[in-house]
């Protein structure tokens, strides 16, 4: 089963890009997703393939956002794909089964259209309010995802679920107890100035005492 734990890379540049990954693995984070946004073609495969070599060094998993010939092309373990992005059967055809392909979700309905198109794990948000990302759909709050997990497990829907979109680590605990396998974050890790500490203490609230 898939780390209850995502990072989403920040970085206006390359170099950043790499920096942020770098103090994420190393103080305890072991998927790293990819999200370097309109950028060049050059840039974009530049730091794909340092990220393939750091987590590979790392044992940690690596997901592209959106490029899934990207992902093709330097063999990461797979990609997360938005409402807006390739479809996920598309996605599936060229990676093959044995990659992620992680897809977004705003509505108990998306999660129907995207778990039988055959994804591996569902982003569900936003959370709440959150600057990383721009025109973002409506806010679910606790509410929305104890009310959407509930619907999946009246369904039989068993897709693990990812919580995204401004958590903070006081959320983790409610969050997890409204169902969700994990949650996937950028800014309480990039803008921490002690990455060991909020990264231990986000694993210790996602694990609890599971022994991994
Ligand atoms: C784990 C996870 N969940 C959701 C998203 C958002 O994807 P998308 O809606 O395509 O938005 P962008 O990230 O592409 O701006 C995600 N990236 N990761
Ligand atoms: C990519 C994305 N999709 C929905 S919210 C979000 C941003 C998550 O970043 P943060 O944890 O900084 O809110
Ligand atoms: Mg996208």
């Amino acid at each position: 089963m898939y780390n209850r734990l995502q990072y989403i890379s920040q970085g206006e540049s390359v170099e950043e890009q790499l920096y942020n990954i770098h103090q994420a693995l190393d103080n305890g984070c072991d998927w790293i997703q990819m999200r370097f946004k309109h950028q060049k073609p050059k840039k974009t495969f530049a730091l794909a393939e340092a990220i393939k070599f750091l987590c590979e060094e790392y044992l940690a998993n690596f997901i592209i956002n959106d490029n899934v010939h990207l992902a093709k092309q330097i063999n990461a373990d797979g990609v997360h794909l938005g409402l807006s992005d390739m479809v996920v059967t598309e996605a599936r055809a060229i990676l093959g089964r044995t990659k992620i392909i992680g897809a977004t979700a705003n509505t108990f309905e998306d999660i129907i259209h995207q778990t039988e198109n055959g994804c591996d794990y569902i982003g569900l948000g936003p959370f709440q309010f959150t600057k990383t990302k721009s025109k973002l759909s409506p806010i679910l709050g606790l509410e929305g995802y104890r009310s959407i997990i509930a619907q999946m497990k009246q369904a039989q829907i068993e897709t693990p679920v990812y919580a995204i979109g401004g958590i903070t680590l006081g959320d983790v605990n409610a969050l997890m107890n409204t169902g969700i396998h994990g949650i996937a974050v950028s800014g309480i890790i990039t803008k921490s100035d002690d990455k060991l500490e909020i990264i231990t203490q986000l694993n210790e609230k996602l694990y609890g005492n599971i022994i991994v």
